[in-house]
């Protein structure tokens, strides 16, 4: 087994270098390293894929489409520095004799980066691919994809094939989340602040609530979406990579495993959801049509491609617990969902109410604080407190008034920088950091299986909700049987 030397790659080699996520995201993210100057001179960047291409004709392949994902931001300058890196190899990636074509065309003994932008069920095939000719070896890094698998055992089979040639120490899994600024952010908020992390567990906070919503619909892919859903495709990974920053043990410092091991606890400390209580903690909708915009959209049902029966959820709202010391008595609401009103993502924390009220002249229930932080868009944190109102009058007056630290305002010249722009760094940089441990993805399908088994032991349909809305009532009334509103 080897074990990589944590040095910088100096190639890259991308596996499915004609795919739609190489096209409009990897492409436009190593296009923006360059920019900045932050690939270095010497770095080649190998595409492989099962079209026929020339080198000029690959380099041309990959200008043309920073021109349709990027736009004018473009400078033909950097294009042309960028595109330089590039070569083509053409490759069927069943063909294991081929490889050695890749071997011959790669520098031996050179820190290299396999990203592995194909299906994941061919992960173990290329992985097999590179190790048959030698290239599994100690100077070698694999980015996989997500999703791993479909559910605990198909990510087991899918991991174990990778793990034959390459140590965990070599593989990174990504979840683009954790390259987000607003969810790095997290670890600033929460560790850098006394003022939160002294008051961050249930003697403080009543709830949290993590909303991750989407406009889009299905976008041309029904046949993948489908056979995935929203608790696969957003709450396996994005949702509950969220749930683990905010709710880990402080970790002992930013290292990789570190981080990982304390978000592996909470994971593990997810109560399960089981068919005795699955009505009481998860609701799953699927769109109808709607309006969007003003716009009349079709249902997921009407979308190009669609199978009139298919039952996948394509919204899904949990109320989920942590059985620890830390949050014990605190629920964590989670909704995220296609088709909703706009592209909104947010973290909101609901601090408890004050024990007693002097105020009541005011409020006859002061409300609490809350700490809203806002993932996406107009990315930001924002504090509600109560303040007086100024003025003479007999009693003191007092209103809810936010402080609102937005990040575009402070950071006004910065360019905001795109999650996969950080995951490529540290990867060619060897830091595993951002990405995500085995045993991480494992425990979280082993609790979303728990909640797919339950809800198919209900023979239950999802529950319909109008394109452009916030989701079907039943969301509303997993959070009001508690007495609480969603975030509005
Ligand atoms: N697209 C996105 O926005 C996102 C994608 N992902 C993940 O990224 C990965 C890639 O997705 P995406 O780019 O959308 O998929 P695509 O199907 O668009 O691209 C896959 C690429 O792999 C190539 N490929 C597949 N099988 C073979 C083979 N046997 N031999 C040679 N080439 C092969 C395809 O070639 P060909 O065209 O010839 O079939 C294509 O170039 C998946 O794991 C996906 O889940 C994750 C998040 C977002
Ligand atoms: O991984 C995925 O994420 C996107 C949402 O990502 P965002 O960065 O735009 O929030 C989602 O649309 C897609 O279905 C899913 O596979």
């Amino acid at each position: 087994m080897a074990h990589n030397n944590l040095q910088s790659a100096e190639q890259i080699v991308l596996f499915g270098a004609a795919g739609d996520l190489s096209r409009r995201k990897l492409f436009a993210a190593l296009y923006h390293l360059e920019s900045e100057h932050l690939l270095q001179s010497n770095l080649k960047i190998i595409g492989v894929a099962r079209n026929e291409y020339d080198e000029k004709e690959f380099q041309q392949f990959v200008a043309d489409n920073l021109a349709t994902f990027i736009g004018n931001e473009i400078t033909a300058e950097v294009v042309q520095r960028f595109t330089a890196r590039f070569t083509y190899l053409n490759l069927d990636f069943s063909d294991q004799a081929g490889y050695k074509r890749l071997k011959d065309a790669l520098t031996s003994k050179t820190n290299t980066l396999y990203y592995l932008a194909t299906p994941p069920a061919i992960y173990g095939m290329i992985c097999e691919g590179l190790n048959a000719h030698g290239l599994a070896n100690k100077y070698a890094r694999v980015v996989m994809e997500k999703p791993i698998g479909h559910d605990l055992q198909s990510s087991q089979v899918i991991n174990d094939q990778v793990n034959r040639f390459f140590d965990e120490s070599q593989i990174y899994r990504i979840d683009h989340y954790l390259g987000k600024e607003t969810v790095l952010n997290l670890l600033s908020l929460r560790f850098a602040n006394s003022l939160f992390s002294t008051n961050w567990d249930h003697n403080c906070i009543d709830h949290v609530q993590i909303t991750v919503a989407e406009s889009v619909g299905i976008e041309g892919r029904w046949g993948f979406y489908d056979e995935t859903g929203q608790m696969r495709d957003m709450v396996q990974n994005h949702l509950l990579q969220i749930l683990s920053l905010l709710a880990m043990e402080p970790p002992t410092d930013l290292s990789a495993e570190s981080i990982r091991d304390e978000k592996l606890k909470v994971i593990k400390a997810l109560r399960p959801i089981t068919k005795a209580n699955i009505h009481e903690k998860a609701v799953r909708g699927q769109y109808g049509k709607g309006y969007l915009n003003g716009k009349e959209v079709p249902g997921y049902l009407e979308e190009e491609g669609a199978n009139k029966e298919s039952t996948t959820e394509t919204f899904v709202a949990i109320k989920a617990e942590i059985d620890n010391w830390r949050w014990a008595g605190v629920p964590f609401y989670l909704r995220t969902g296609k088709r909703m009103p706009c592209k909104h993502s947010e973290v909101v924390i609901y601090f408890k109410h004050q024990p007693h009220n002097i105020f009541s002249h005011s409020y006859a229930q002061l409300p609490a604080n809350k700490l809203t932080i806002r993932l996406q868009p107009d990315e930001g944190v924002e504090l509600t407190v109560m303040n007086k109102i100024p003025g003479i009058s007999n009693e003191i007056q007092i209103k809810e008034t936010a402080l609102d630290l937005s990040f575009s305002e402070i950071n006004e010249n910065t360019r905001v920088i795109d999650a996969y722009e950080r995951l490529l760094l540290t990867a060619i940089d060897g830091n595993q950091s951002l990405f995500i441990r085995r045993d991480e993805v494992e425990q979280a399908w082993k609790w979303v299986d728990g909640i797919m088994e339950a809800w198919n032991a209900t023979n239950e349909l999802p529950k319909s909700y109008a394109a452009g809305s916030w989701g079907p009532v039943a969301s509303i009334a997993l959070i009001a049987r508690d007495d609480r509103n969603w975030d509005e």
